[in-house]
């Protein structure tokens, strides 16, 4: 049975800004999203297009101002009785894992620390559960890192420890926020390829926030979905295929074309179309049209005035622009 391992449903946020004369903001605006248990999704955008709201939302780690969230096809008021056992198997991997780990607590305690707590482990079996799950994140030979400090790390290795922590709670999905915006290049496929891994190997649910094209589709290569985040609204989403290999809205377009290429005759040769503007959408509260309209090149009044909303244009392809036929 393919289980909905988490929804969004209608999930939308508005922050205020300023302390006298309140400012609002429509970070999200009526995001609606599932994956199933077992799967892979990326969520992908740029900076300040409200990714890191979204998979705070998504972990119960931040409040929509509207619309729900589920896990395992309960809203998390129906979890409220259950909330401290489904809590921990929802986990959240933050983008800086630094800051996210405790600097003077060795590695074999942050580990073993929330193994004590939650599953009372103690002596060898504990030892051992430490010992699998850092050889699990490739952090090996396991023991040597038991006396090392996270300072002692790179921030790949960081980012492993960070992973090795959140499966102390044996998790059933996994949301990580953008895991390899602050690690080395070198080190980045090493760090999605282990989250492949978890989700291959021990069927966990990973939804993957980041903004770079090229790593959203080795995540998702073999199978899994895309949704293509602008201005707090999905603009498309579909199938990692479809989607790296049929993008048929302008700004995922631009998404593909501007992902880097290794090869730098291929790379001049390349046409880039160029955006009537870089900056995201500062959208208020009601605010209607769609919010890639003051960037693209091919608006119509339309476009400013009525948003378009997600339509189905293959069984594994949905679009939210007005004009991409005629593009
Ligand atoms: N607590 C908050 N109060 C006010 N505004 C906020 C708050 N958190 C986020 N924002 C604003 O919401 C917008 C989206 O932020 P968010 O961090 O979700 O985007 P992002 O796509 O993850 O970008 P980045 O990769 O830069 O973090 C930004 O304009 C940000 O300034």
């Amino acid at each position: 049975m393919n289980e909905i391992a988490l929804r969004a449903e209608h999930v939308s946020k508005v922050f205020s800004q300023g302390l006298f004369k309140k400012r609002y903001k429509l970070v999200l605006d009526d995001i609606n999203l599932e994956i199933k248990r077992g799967d892979r999704l990326v969520i992908i955008g740029e900076s300040g297009m409200g990714k890191t709201t979204l998979a705070r939302i998504l972990t119960n780690l931040e409040v929509p101002t509207e619309g729900k969230i589920y896990w395992f096809n309960k809203s998390l008021d129906e979890w409220r009785r259950d909330y401290s056992v489904i809590r921990r198997k929802v986990q959240y991997i933050h983008q800086d894992p630094y800051a996210s780990l405790h600097p003077s607590k060795t590695i074999y305690k942050i580990i073993a620390d929330p193994l004590k707590r939650c599953e009372g482990l103690s002596g060898e079996r504990l030892e051992k559960r430490v010992y699998d799950l850092l050889e699990m994140v490739g952090l090996t030979p396991p023991d040597y890192f038991f006396n090392k400090y996270p300072h002692h790390l790179s921030g790949g290795g960081r980012q492993r420890l960070a992973i090795a922590r959140a499966l102390t709670a044996n998790p059933e999905i996994i949301v990580a926020d953008e895991p390899i915006s602050m690690i080395d290049m070198s080190l980045r496929a090493a760090i999605i390829k282990l989250l492949k891994d978890l989700n291959e190997k021990k069927n966990i649910t990973v939804i993957l926030v980041l903004h770079d094209i090229g790593a959203a589709r080795y995540f998702t290569y073999e199978k899994g979905e895309m949704a293509v985040l602008y201005g707090g609204r999905i603009v498309e989403k579909g199938s990692s295929k479809e989607i790296t290999t049929n993008p048929v809205h302008p700004y995922t377009k631009v998404l593909l074309n501007s992902s880097p290429i290794a090869d730098p005759e291929l790379a001049r040769k390349r046409k880039v179309e160029q955006l009537r503007s870089y900056d995201p959408p500062v959208r208020k509260p009601g605010t209607q049209g769609c919010p890639f309209a003051h960037a693209c090149n091919y608006f119509t009044d339309k476009c400013l005035n009525e948003t378009p909303q997600l339509e189905m244009i293959s069984h594994s392809h949905w679009v939210a622009c007005h004009v991409f036929e005629n593009i």
